[in-house]
């Protein structure tokens, strides 16, 4: 058990609602368990319908698992009006019953939202811009580089979950023509499995990415592990086979802490590490970026490795089509994706020759693009 504000601990064990009051009253504090902390941040932090729906149903699932007898939040909420008994019901089955048709109510309510949301998205599919989504640990700096890049004003502070609804924005300046940039809720460690799958529709648009902008705080010693508590969520949520770019965030810390670092002996690998650089894979193709999205420092070469990456991918593949998808074919032609192509009796029988970006504007409406892309490898001119 430990404090997590001046009247709010937090305890690791799962309690009922009658243990939670009791020692509430015992301590004179507020009483919390890990899983309803990070309901409770999400709950303040949500601003779209959507995000206030999902927090509300993970949150009301979370209660469900804790029900025991003589647990009444449900009709206080309702007012008393509401929550008759039904003959021969004991006081379980009462609030088992409410809880149960309010999350009926909520995921009806939720999945209209979702279809909703899914039409907007593939309006935005059929744009001929690549999208990139910024995703990463909780505090990594994602909205500092959100808006950095598109010198908007979203909401960024030093607290957890900063942001829950994603927002997107149009950059103009990169050298493969516009993109758009998705900012994202953050990660965190040992996330409830009920509230991965609550929230994979707040992530959307990472899955939806073409490349996602890994944030990483650079000047965090534990960053490696939580990249990779990233990337476990990432996989789980349908979006681990996306290109990366990663972006080592906050080297202003590191030159901080090299300063700081014993007279006379300068530490030379923080003062490497702290320099803004692109660093490329052995094909040279950017693979990290090291920059501080605070002070600006190393903002230019992200924008650079962004051009390439967005720009620079080809994808080359055969691809057989029905005569009757002739509209296909025609946007096909229309964006210079065919190489070759000639008719025989199954169809035509396509080279495709294109930039990713450019296949994947039009994945959104062609189901066979969709299974190209997926299985096409990436190749770099
Ligand atoms: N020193 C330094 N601080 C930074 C840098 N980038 C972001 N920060 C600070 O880190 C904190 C978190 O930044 P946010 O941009 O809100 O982080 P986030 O990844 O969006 O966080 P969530 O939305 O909670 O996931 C803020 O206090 C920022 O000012 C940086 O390059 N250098
Ligand atoms: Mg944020």
């Amino acid at each position: 058990m430990r404090a997590v504000e001046a009247d709010v601990v937090l305890v690791d064990h799962q309690l009922s609602p009658v243990q939670e009051r009791n020692l509430e009253k015992l301590l004179g504090v507020r009483v919390i368990d890990r899983a309803g902390l990070i309901l409770d941040i999400f709950a303040q932090r949500a601003r779209s319908h959507e995000g206030k729906l999902e927090v509300e149903l993970a949150q009301l699932k979370h209660l469900a698992t804790r029900l025991v007898r003589g647990w009444t939040h449900l009709e206080r909420q309702r007012g008393g009006a509401i929550g008759l008994r039904g003959p021969g019901e004991t006081q379980l089955e009462t609030d088992r019953r409410l809880l149960g048709e309010r999350v009926k109510m909520l995921t009806k309510r939720l999945e209209k939202v979702q279809t909703q949301r899914g039409q907007q998205r593939r309006a935005r599919l059929r744009n001929t811009v690549p999208r990139v989504a910024l995703v990463g640990y909780t505090n990594a700096g994602k909205s500092t580089l959100f808006n950095a890049l598109t010198a908007g004003g979203v909401y960024a502070a030093d607290q957890l979950f900063a942001t829950l609804d994603p927002t997107v924005r149009r950059i103009e300046d990169l050298a493969c023509g516009p993109a758009v940039i998705a900012d994202t809720v953050g990660f965190v460690r040992d996330l409830p499995h009920d509230l991965v799958a609550a929230f994979r529709g707040t992530l959307a648009e990472a899955r939806d990415a073409d490349l996602l902008l890994h944030v990483c705080d650079a000047a965090d010693e534990d960053g490696q592990a939580l990249r990779a508590v990233v990337d476990r969520v990432l996989a789980e949520i349908g979006a681990g086979d996306i290109p990366q770019l990663l972006v080592m965030n906050k080297i202003d810390l590191i030159a901080a802490s090299a300063a700081d670092a014993v007279v006379g002996a300068v530490d030379e690998t923080a003062v490497e590490r702290a320099r803004p650089r692109i660093e490329r894979d052995a094909e040279g193709r950017p693979r990290a970026v090291w920059l501080s999205a605070s002070t600006g420092a190393g903002l230019e070469l992200l924008r650079q490795a962004l051009g390439e990456r967005l720009g620079g991918e080809r994808v080359r593949s055969e691809l057989q089509l029905p005569l009757s998808a002739g509209r296909l074919h025609a946007r096909l032609k229309a964006v210079g994706a065919i190489a070759e192509e000639r008719v025989d009796a199954q169809g035509w029988r396509l080279s495709i020759d294109a930039p990713r970006t450019v296949l994947h504007a039009l994945a959104g409406e062609a189901a066979p693009i969709r299974a190209l892309l997926e299985t096409a490898l990436p190749e770099t001119d």
